[in-house]
């Protein structure tokens, strides 16, 4: 099923190269699908603005008029969650029927193109309200700034034209021409996402950050930037999307969502990681003057390690590790362990973040080999000799160069002595002193027989590695038992006071709650004395209990 609806080619000709240009804007219906926006609570439901200006029917709005690719039903949840009011509401608003008879040839194809819900343009988009807020404000301000960007001024223009051409209304009722055929076709990405801006570019495509209209959440978006048919990249855009479905979800590795073919272009939704890339990061750090520590270094390996092995378990080996092929998804301030996460992924990363393996562009099966070689700055040597019978090996070897790009090391050398000097074991040099034991596990990661660097397994497993792991997670444990130790200490005192409260006749009442005790009777049974037993109420997050 995923292969036939990659190799679908279609003709989405309201899709220009670059996603997000509008190059063929002549196109009304088109140019519609283009203009989503984020709709106020006071404005009317998905009313498109010329049809309320007019005060014209939407006799094209039925579902069986119109032959959107998109499902009826999907049309309608999306016109329904177009406001924040209540899904109730927003059901009787979409129900209101629109009122007149005869619609302008541009009211219609804006009909058409928006299906049979009568969308005016590509829909809104949703606020998830399971986002955290931190995600959620980050974001809001580019949501805004791409839907107002939409809604001033191509929108406007289309709204002018739609109504000065009132020579056009007669042709209401004659059949759609080709302009409105087209506007069937509605661009997937444009119907589905709201691009916010582009995150990266590489040698097979650009990344976008997009909102999903339906869901309200981020995604990264690749889209290849040549066209597809027949070339190399076909192959490794098949690659990369076989890869994605085969590794399902992994912590550190990229989650994979969908793709799709489109303007024989292909389009892979991916997780959105909110860091960056690994490159982004140490750029980031130098520009601060910064450097990554020995502990955030040997998380990044034990991470990346953790995500290879993942794939390596799966007969698969990546070929393109590298700096900007990992992404940074920066950790939840609970620390709590991701999903998935196994019981040597335990504790949270010193840098708070997680590190993902992505871009699989390169993957390939290591049983059946069809290596197409990755940058050459971390390629192994025996890869370059076409030595195909230790592939997960040149992903450690490039991850070793990967580590130490992280520790400072110099731009790599694409070819020439210094290339060769690395393959040979000489490790790059660095601006600051590493541990012994650190440097000699680099050292193992680059050597030049494949056999005798660590498998990912083996490298999850490290003393030199997991020994941070296990004494950040010995830190937690002391810090939870304490709180336990301080909750245990709490219900002691309180059954203490229980007792003492069960033996003693009388509880020690305030004067004016003391009424019969005080003349000399004692309360009636099953009397309830106010702050006889008193309710507590506790707070665990004590900081004096912490470690
Ligand atoms: N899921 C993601 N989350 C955040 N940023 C991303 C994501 N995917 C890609 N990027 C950004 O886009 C850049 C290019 O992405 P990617 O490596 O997938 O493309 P590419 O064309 O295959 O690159 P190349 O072949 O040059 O390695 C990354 O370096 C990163 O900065
Ligand atoms: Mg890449």
């Amino acid at each position: 099923m995923l292969f036939d609806e990659i190799s679908q080619k279609l003709d989405f000709s309201s899709w220009g190269e670059e996603g997000s240009s509008s190059d063929n804007s002549s196109d009304d219906c088109a140019a519609m699908t283009r203009s989503p926006r984020i709709s106020s609570p006071a404005s009317a439901c998905w009313t498109p603005r010329v049809q309320r200006h007019r005060s014209r029917s939407n006799a094209m709005s039925s579902p069986s008029q119109c032959t959107s690719p998109i499902p009826y039903a999907s049309w309608s949840k999306l016109r329904l969650c177009d406001s924040p009011s209540t899904p109730k509401s927003l059901l009787s608003k979409s129900s209101k029927p629109y009122s007149s008879t005869k619609i302008s040839r541009h009211q219609r194809s804006l009909c058409l193109a928006s299906s049979a819900a009568s969308l005016p343009r590509a829909p809104s988009v949703n606020v998830n309200p399971f986002t955290p807020d931190t995600v959620r404000r980050n974001s809001e301000q580019q949501w805004r700034k791409a839907c107002r960007s939409d809604d001033d001024e191509e929108y406007g223009q289309r709204l002018k034209h739609s109504l000065t051409s009132s020579e056009e209304d007669d042709e209401a009722f004659l059949p759609p021409k080709r302009r409105a055929v087209q506007a069937f076709m509605l661009s997937r990405y444009e119907s589905e996402f709201l691009e916010l801006e582009c995150i990266g570019v590489g040698e097979f495509g650009a990344v976008y950050k997009c909102v999903k209209r339906l869901d309200g959440c981020l995604y990264a978006i690749k889209r290849s930037r040549r066209p597809l048919a027949g070339s190399a990249n076909e192959q490794l855009a098949l690659k990369e999307v076989y890869a994605h479905a085969v590794l399902g979800h992994h912590p550190h590795v990229v989650r994979y969502y969908s793709a799709w073919a489109e303007d024989d272009h292909m389009i892979i939704q991916n997780e959105y990681c909110d860091g960056g890339s690994l490159t982004d990061a140490i750029v980031k750090k130098e520009v601060q003057g910064e450097i990554f520590t020995e502990p955030e270094l040997k998380d990044l390996l034990l991470q990346v390690s953790m995500g290879l092995k993942y794939i390596h378990s799966l007969g698969l080996a990546h070929l393109d590790i590298k700096p900007s092929n990992i992404f940074i998804s920066q950790q939840p301030s609970t620390g709590a362990a991701a999903e998935g996460e196994s019981e040597e992924e335990d504790g949270s990363s010193p840098a708070g973040v997680i590190y993902k393996i992505g871009d699989l562009g390169h993957v390939t099966s290591t049983n059946n080999p069809q290596v197409e070689e990755g940058d050459s700055r971390f390629l192994a040597s025996e890869v370059l000799h076409e030595d195909y019978s230790h592939l997960p090996k040149a992903d450690i070897f490039a991850l070793g160069l990967t580590v130490l790009l992280a520790a400072g090391a110099s731009p790599l050398p694409q070819n020439g002595g210094e290339w060769h000097s690395i393959r040979e074991g000489q490790l790059p040099k660095l601006p600051r002193e590493l541990s012994s034991t650190f440097i000699d596990l680099l050292q193992l990661l680059l050597d030049p027989d494949p056999t005798k660097r660590p498998s990912a397994k083996e490298l999850c497993k490290h003393p030199v590695l997991t020994e941070e792991r296990a004494g950040r997670l010995a830190t937690q444990l002391r810090r939870e038992l304490n709180v336990e130790k301080f909750r245990t200490a709490m219900l002691e005192k309180e059954l203490q006071e229980a007792r003492q409260a069960a033996l003693s006749p009388e509880p020690d009442l305030p004067l004016q709650l003391k009424p019969q005790a005080e003349m000399g009777s004692l309360p009636k049974s099953g009397r309830r004395l106010v702050g006889g037993r008193k309710a507590r109420s506790m707070s665990f997050g004590c900081p004096g209990y912490g470690v």
